[in-house]
C-alpha cells in the first residue's frame, strides 16, 4: 500500500513531467525574471488603466484578458498540481472514487433519457400494433418497466454513496485548507501583517479557504472543477445521443444550428459580461464605503459603545454616516446594474430558440424511423445540452477567478515573516543567569504610513540584572520602544541583547525568554483560567501554576469572589458572539481587576528560570496605591533568586508614576521619541534637568 509520501511522490513525478511539456508550451514566454507565485498573483491585480497604481481590491474579479489567461496558465502549472496532490493524499481512495463517480453520474441523464424513450416506444408499439391485451401490458410492466425501476434504484444508491463519499473528501479538504490558512496567518509577525499587499494576499487566501464551504460569495473551490469534467461528459453523452437519433448527415446542420442558436446568447453575455471588466466592480472608494457602512452599523449594535453613544448623542451621527456610506454602495450597485443592461442583454432569445428547436422535430417526424420516444428524447437532450453548457460557462468563469484565489493561498503559505532571520544568521538565545543585558545604539522606528519617526536615535545600556524605569510625557515613544525591545516591530540601528543582535534570534525563541505586560493588554472573552493560563500555554492545565500566578498578582480575592471562580467567563467590551449565544457563567470585571489578571498572565511565564527579561508597560496604572506597591514588590521578588536574593532577571518598567520609577537602578527620560536623560534617580535629580522638573511636579 502506498503511504502519503509515496502518493505525493507519484504526483510530483507526474507534475514535473507535465510541466516540462504541455504547460511550458502554453505559458511561454515566461514572465521575466522567473516569477514567484506571489509575483504572479500581484501581476494579476494590476490594472493598467489605474494611473494611481492602485491594484484591484481583494476578491475583485480578474478581467478575462490574454495576460490574465497566461497568468492563470502559469498558476495552474506552478501550484495547482502540488495543491491537488496534497488534497488527494488526504484521502487517496475516496478522492479517486469521487472523480470516477462524477464521470459516471454525468452519463446518467443521457442514459435515463434513452431508457425512457425505449419504454415510450415499446408502449406505443404495444398500443398501436393491433393486438393489445391487458395481459401483454401487465407483462410489459413486469419486465421492461420493472427493469427500469431496478436501474433507477441502483442509480439512486450509487448517487447517495457518491454524495456521502464526496462529503468526506470535501470535509477533509475544507479542514486542511482552513487549517493551512489559519497557519499562514498565525505564523506571520506584525510587520508582515502590516504590509498592505500581504493583507490583500491573506484576504484573497481567506476567500479561497471559504470557497470550500460551498460556492457562496460567488466562489468556487478547486474541487468543483470536477463539475467541468462532469458537465463536459454530460454534454458529450447527450450530443452523441442526439446524433444517433438524427441519423444521416442531412440533419447535422439543423442540429448545429439548434445548438449554436441556443448557446449564442450565452456567448454574447459572456463576452460583454461586466464581471470580466471587474476592475470597475469594486473601486477602492466603494470598498471603503462598504467597510464604513459595516463599522458604523456594528457601532449601533455593539452594547459596549452604548454609554458613549448616549452620552455624546451619537445617534444622529451614526445615522448620517451610515446613510452617506450606504448611498455610495447602493449607487455603485445601481451603476453596475445599469451597465449590465444593454440592447443585447435586453433581447429575449427564448421564443426564437423554442421555434428553432422545433425544426429538427419537424424534420425527424418526416423520417420513417421517428417515434414518440425518439422525439421526446431528442427534445430533452437538446434542453440538457443547453442547460449543461450554461453551467459549464458559469463554472468556467468562476474557475478562472478561483485560479487567482488559489495563487493567493499558495503564495500566502510561502510568505516569510519579516522578522525571521536568514538560516545562516540564526543564533539560539542564550539566557544570562544574572538577567539580560541590553545595548541600544541609534534605534529608530517609524510606524507604517507615518512620515515622522516615533523613535529617533535611541541609545542606552542596561547591565545584566539591572532595573530600568522609562518615563516621559504622553506620546514620547515609551510603548514604541517597548515594542522594539520585545521584537514585535522592526527597527533601524542596533539592538544587542546578551551580546547578540536581536535580529539574529528567531522571535519565537527570543519570546520564550521574556515576559511582558502591554499597556493595551488583551482581554479574552474566555474563562479566568484561560485568561491567566495563556501566559504559558504548556501549564494551562496545571491548576497549581494558575493559582500561583493569580496569587502573585494579588488576585485570589477577586477570583474567589467570582460566581464560578476560575471557570467564570469574562465579559469583554466590544465582543459580539456570532451565534448570539451568551454563556450563563459570564461576568464583567473592573479596569483594575482586568489589570491584575494581565499581570497574573505575565507572571505565569515570568517566574520560569529561562526567562531573563521582564517588561511592564504601565502595569499598575489602574491599581490603587497599596496594590501598586505590592505588585512592585512581587516584580522585585520574581526577578531575584529565592535562595540568594541575587538578581536573575533584568526588569524594564514603563511608568508615569515617578515614585515607582525612582526605585529603579536606572531611569531613562524619553522626549520626542528619544532618550534625553539617563542615569540613577539621584544622578538625574542632581542634574536638575527635565526629569527633575517632572519629578518635582509629580510630588
Ligand atoms: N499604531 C500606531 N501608528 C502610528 N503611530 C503611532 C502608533 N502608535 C503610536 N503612535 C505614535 O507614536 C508616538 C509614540 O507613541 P507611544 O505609544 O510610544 O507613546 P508613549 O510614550 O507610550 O505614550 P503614553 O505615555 O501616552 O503611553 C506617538 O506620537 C503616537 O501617536
Amino acid at each position: 500500500m502506498l503511504g502519503r509520501g509515496d502518493h505525493e511522490g507519484v504526483w510530483r513525478t507526474m507534475h514535473s513531467a507535465l510541466k516540462s511539456t504541455f504547460f511550458q508550451r502554453i505559458t511561454k514566454p515566461p514572465l521575466a525574471p522567473p516569477a514567484s507565485t506571489y509575483d504572479i498573483w500581484a501581476a494579476s491585480r494590476t490594472v493598467p488603466e489605474n494611473t494611481d497604481g492602485e491594484p484591484l481590491v481583494p476578491g475583485a474579479h480578474r478581467a478575462f484578458t490574454l495576460l490574465n489567461i497566461r497568468l492563470a496558465g502559469i498558476i495552474i502549472s506552478t501550484c495547482a498540481f502540488d495543491f491537488f496532490a496534497t488534497l488527494w493524499s488526504l484521502n487517496p481512495v475516496k478522492t479517486s472514487l469521487m472523480i470516477m463517480f462524477n464521470v459516471v453520474r454525468s452519463v446518467f441523464p443521457a442514459f435515463r433519457g434513452y431508457s425512457q424513450a425505449l419504454i415510450i416506444d415499446q408502449l406505443q408499439q404495444l398500443v398501436t400494433s393491433g393486438d393489445f391485451t391487458w395481459a401483454r401490458l401487465v407483462h410489459f410492466l413486469m419486465t421492461d418497466v420493472a427493469r427500469e425501476i431496478v436501474r433507477r434504484i441502483f442509480e439512486s444508491m450509487l448517487e447517495s454513496f457518491a454524495a456521502a463519499n464526496e462529503t468526506t473528501v470535501i470535509d477533509s479538504a475544507k479542514f486542511a485548507v482552513e487549517y493551512a490558512q489559519l497557519e499562514s496567518r498565525v505564523r506571520l509577525d506584525i510587520p508582515t501583517l502590516q504590509d498592505p499587499d500581504i493583507r490583500d494576499l491573506l484576504a484573497e487566501s481567506d476567500l479561497f479557504a471559504r470557497s470550500f464551504s460551498g460556492s457562496g460569495f460567488g466562489l468556487i473551490s478547486p474541487l468543483d472543477c470536477m463539475q467541468l469534467i462532469s458537465l463536459a461528459t454530460e454534454i458529450i453523452s447527450h450530443v452523441l445521443l442526439i446524433l444517433s437519433l438524427t441519423g444521416g448527415l442531412a440533419h447535422y446542420w439543423v442540429l448545429l444550428l439548434s445548438i449554436f442558436s441556443a448557446t449564442l446568447p450565452m456567448l454574447v453575455t459572456w463576452i460583454r459580461c461586466p464581471e470580466f471588466h471587474a476592475e470597475s466592480l469594486y473601486t477602492p472608494r466603494e470598498t471603503r464605503a462598504a467597510d464604513r457602512q459595516e463599522k458604523v452599523r456594528n457601532l449601533a449594535y455593539d452594547e459596549s459603545h452604548r454609554p458613549e453613544i448616549e452620552l455624546f448623542g451619537l445617534g444622529r451621527w451614526i445615522l448620517k454616516t451610515w446613510a452617506s456610506a450606504r448611498r455610495v454602495v447602493l449607487d455603485s450597485e445601481r451603476n453596475r446594474q445599469n451597465q449590465e443592461f444593454s440592447v443585447l442583454s435586453g433581447l429575449n432569445f427564448s421564443d426564437f430558440l423554442f421555434a428553432l428547436q422545433n425544426i429538427p422535430l419537424v424534420l425527424l417526424l418526416q423520417t420513417s424511423s421517428a417515434s414518440l420516444g425518439s422525439l421526446t428524447l431528442y427534445r430533452s437532450s437538446i434542453q440538457s445540452v443547453i442547460l449543461a453548457s450554461q453551467s459549464l460557462l458559469a463554472t468556467g468563469r468562476l474557475m478562472f477567478q478561483g485560479v487567482f484565489l488559489m495563487s493567493a493561498f499558495c503564495a500566502a503559505k510561502e510568505v516569510k515573516p519579516k522578522l525571521q532571520p536568514l538560516e545562516e544568521d540564526l543564533l539560539c538565545y542564550q539566557p544570562c543567569p544574572n538577567g539580560a543585558s541590553i545595548q541600544a545604539r541609534g534605534l529608530s522606528y517609524t510606524y507604517p504610513g507615518c512620515s515622522e519617526p516615533a523613535l529617533k536615535n535611541v541609545n542606552f545600556t542596561l547591565q545584566s540584572g539591572e532595573t530600568l524605569a522609562i518615563v516621559g510625557h504622553n506620546g514620547s515613544g515609551k510603548s514604541t520602544l517597548a515594542k522594539v525591545l520585545l521584537r514585535i516591530v522592526d527597527y533601524h540601528g542596533d539592538l544587542i541583547v546578551n551580546g547578540v543582535s536581536v535580529r539574529r534570534y528567531d522571535p519565537e525563541d527570543y519570546h520564550q525568554h521574556l515576559s511582558a505586560v502591554f499597556q493595551t493588554f488583551s482581554k479574552y472573552n474566555s474563562t479566568v483560567r484561560e485568561n491567566v493560563g495563556l501566559g504559558r500555554v504548556e501549564k494551562m492545565s496545571s491548576r497549581a501554576s494558575i493559582e500561583a500566578a493569580i496569587k502573585l498578582a494579588e488576585a485570589e480575592g477577586l477570583v474567589d469572589s467570582l460566581p464560578y471562580g476560575l471557570r467564570t467567563i469574562l465579559e469583554t467590551p466590544g465582543f459580539m458572539s456570532y451565534s448570539g449565544y451568551t454563556p450563563a457563567r459570564q461576568h464583567g470585571l473592573s479596569g483594575g481587576e482586568w489589570q491584575r489578571l494581565s499581570l497574573a498572565r505575565a507572571f505565569m511565564r515570568a517566574s520560569e528560570p529561562q526567562v531573563d527579561l521582564l517588561l511592564f508597560d504601565e502595569p499598575t496604572s489602574s491599581l490603587d496605591a497599596l496594590a501598586q506597591n505590592q505588585i512592585m514588590q512581587t516584580i522585585d521578588r520574581i526577578s531575584r533568586s529565592s535562595a540568594t536574593g541575587a538578581r536573575t532577571k533584568s526588569v524594564l518598567l514603563i511608568t508615569h508614576r515617578l515614585s515607582l520609577a525612582r526605585k529603579a537602578d536606572r531611569v531613562a527620560l524619553m522626549e520626542h521619541g528619544t532618550i534625553t536623560e539617563f542615569g540613577s534617580h539621584e544622578e538625574l535629580m542632581e542634574r536638575d534637568g527635565a526629569y527633575a522638573a517632572l519629578y518635582r511636579a509629580s510630588l
